[in-house]
């Protein structure tokens, strides 16, 4: 009876006891978080974002991945906050990747995000891995001058027109062709296709080249591994413990480093024996024209000023990275959206052949590429799907306030790119690829591919060139109308 009567108790107390656990663990964030701000709220007349911070430790990451891994519909995250609490200004408080943060999703919110990077300090790639003398780890006058130096080197009209020239005959290599008429015309039975081999193993050749002049060969591949293994680590949650990804990439980092270095010394010490020796100098010119590391290295600022050699290390290595994920990815989007619509395909063709019959073999210029209307569309349409940089982090380093709302000290800010591309208030029946679209300019604010303000893309120009480069060699290698649309296709970028 005695038994009974406790195990009762027992049963009343958990019967009793559970809701509140459950309740205390689903409020436990908000009352951690969210409660300690509501007086200072109410003294300066804000109000915190509206939203729920989740769980402990986790707070909103199962519903995150849930969308995300799951559903496969990750903007559905923000439709389902949208419906619950309503649009206020594009703003809703969580608790992501182990931080309370904001998340940011509209355009007029975004760009305020964008502009105020006095306040909300870039938080992610993390700068143990970038380098801390890379563009991505400095802030405020030292992030503008470095800025002015890797811009002139990569992003202006006279450095897009020597690259122009010198990706394009890997581009056109015959292997890109086969590879297209081989994977894309495969019959039904051997319909799945790896659409990022080969766009990824273009693009390392040509930024591996382009950056610091490495040829093809057992260097290169060195140089590919240690990079992939980088670009995990800087996707990675950011555990320094043996067996992570980022523990990995840190010790990856300082192999890039040091094999940089070596091919930095190499022209350091090509340059030095110059002087004297005029075959050298014509082999240094060759250099300097097409290498980015010599570029960064010999650039001067207005008052004459030249980068050290841990700025010029840091952000080749960066430069790589960003360039090198970005653009492979970007190719193996254009690839998918091209199969799956042959209509985009045939117009691409058609306009790629006219310039091609008026080049007589030559490659094409930069001026070439921006007049050529219809391929440049497709480079946006498939930048505007694809959303490669899908988010982008800030850290509040001091409070901020947006039309009332607050975004209360070291808190992150998730800036959700991808939303506005994705929305149908921006973009007309926005999951279908048409490249027309761009008959007419986004309307103003409605782009962010490339993010806004002082951080706006350093590459956003070299980016471009490269893939409407890519389309045209892609499109002129084609030799069937079209992929089967229906083909299944294998997007696993690793
Ligand atoms: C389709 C291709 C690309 C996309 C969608 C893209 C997107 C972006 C975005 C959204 C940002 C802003 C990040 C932020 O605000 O936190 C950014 C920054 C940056 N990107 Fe790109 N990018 C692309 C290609 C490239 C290429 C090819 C390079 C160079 C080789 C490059 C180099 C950089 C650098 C250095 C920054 C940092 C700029 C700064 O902090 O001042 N990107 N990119």
């Amino acid at each position: 009876m005695e038994i009974t009567v406790l195990g009762l108790m027992w049963l009343g107390l958990f019967i009793g006891g559970l809701p509140l656990l459950g309740w205390l663990l689903w409020w436990w964030n908000e009352l951690w978080y969210v409660a300690p701000l509501k007086s200072q709220c109410l003294a300066t007349g804000t109000k915190l974002p509206p939203g729920h911070m989740g769980f402990p430790l986790l707070g909103e990451m199962l519903s995150f991945l849930w969308y995300f891994k799951i559903l496969r519909r990750p903007d559905e995250f923000i439709n389902s906050k949208r419906r619950k609490y309503g649009d206020g200004v594009g703003m809703y408080r969580t608790h992501l990747f182990g931080s309370p943060s904001i998340m940011a999703c509209f355009p007029s919110v975004n760009k305020f995000i964008f502009q105020s990077d006095d306040k909300l300090l870039l938080d992610w790639p993390q700068v143990d891995l970038m380098g801390p003398a890379s563009l991505v780890a400095v802030h405020g006058k030292s992030h503008a001058r470095l800025r002015s130096y890797v811009v002139n080197t990569i992003n202006r009209p006279d450095a897009l027109r020597r690259i122009a020239l010198h990706v394009q005959p890997r581009m056109s290599h015959a292997r890109l062709r086969s590879y297209v008429v081989n994977t894309i015309n495969r019959p039904d039975a051997l319909r799945r296709i790896a659409l990022h081999v080969q766009p990824r193993m273009l693009t390392f050749e040509n930024i591996g080249r382009l950056f610091a002049s490495f040829e093809a060969g057992p260097l290169l591949d060195n140089m590919d591994n240690l990079f992939k293994g980088m670009i995990h680590g800087i996707r990675a949650y950011p555990i320094n413990f043996p067996g992570t990804a980022y523990h990995h990439a840190l010790q990856v980092v300082l192999l890039n480093f040091y094999m940089l270095n070596l091919t930095s010394h190499f022209t350091i010490f090509h340059l030095t024996a110059a002087r004297s020796n005029i075959k050298l100098i014509s082999y240094i010119r060759q250099c300097e024209t097409h290498d980015l590391m010599d570029g960064l290295m010999q650039i001067r600022d207005e008052e004459g000023n030249k980068l050290i050699d841990q700025e010029v290390l840091d952000n080749i290595v960066s430069l790589v990275a960003a360039g090198y994920e970005s653009t492979s990815l970007a190719s193996m989007w254009a690839l998918y959206y091209l199969s799956k619509f042959p209509n985009v395909l045939e117009k691409l063709r058609e306009e790629n052949m006219a310039i091609s019959k008026n080049k007589k073999g030559d490659f094409l210029t930069s001026e070439d590429v921006s007049k050529m209307k219809y391929t440049n569309k497709v480079v946006e349409e498939t930048i505007r799907m694809a959303n490669i940089a899908a988010f982008v982090f800030r850290l509040a380093i001091k409070e901020v306030e947006y039309k009332g709302y607050k975004i209360p000290k070291d808190w992150k800010v998730i800036v959700w790119i991808r939303y506005i591309h994705t929305n149908p208030e921006n973009f007309e029946d926005p999951m279908c690829f048409n490249p027309d679209r761009w008959n007419e300019p986004a309307r103003p604010g409605t782009y962010q591919v490339f993010g806004g303000g002082s951080r706006i893309c350093a590459g956003n120009m070299l980016a471009r060139i490269q893939l409407a480069l890519f389309l045209h060699h892609l499109s002129l290698g084609y030799k069937y109308p079209a992929g089967s649309p229906s083909a299944l296709v294998h997007q696993n970028a690793d």
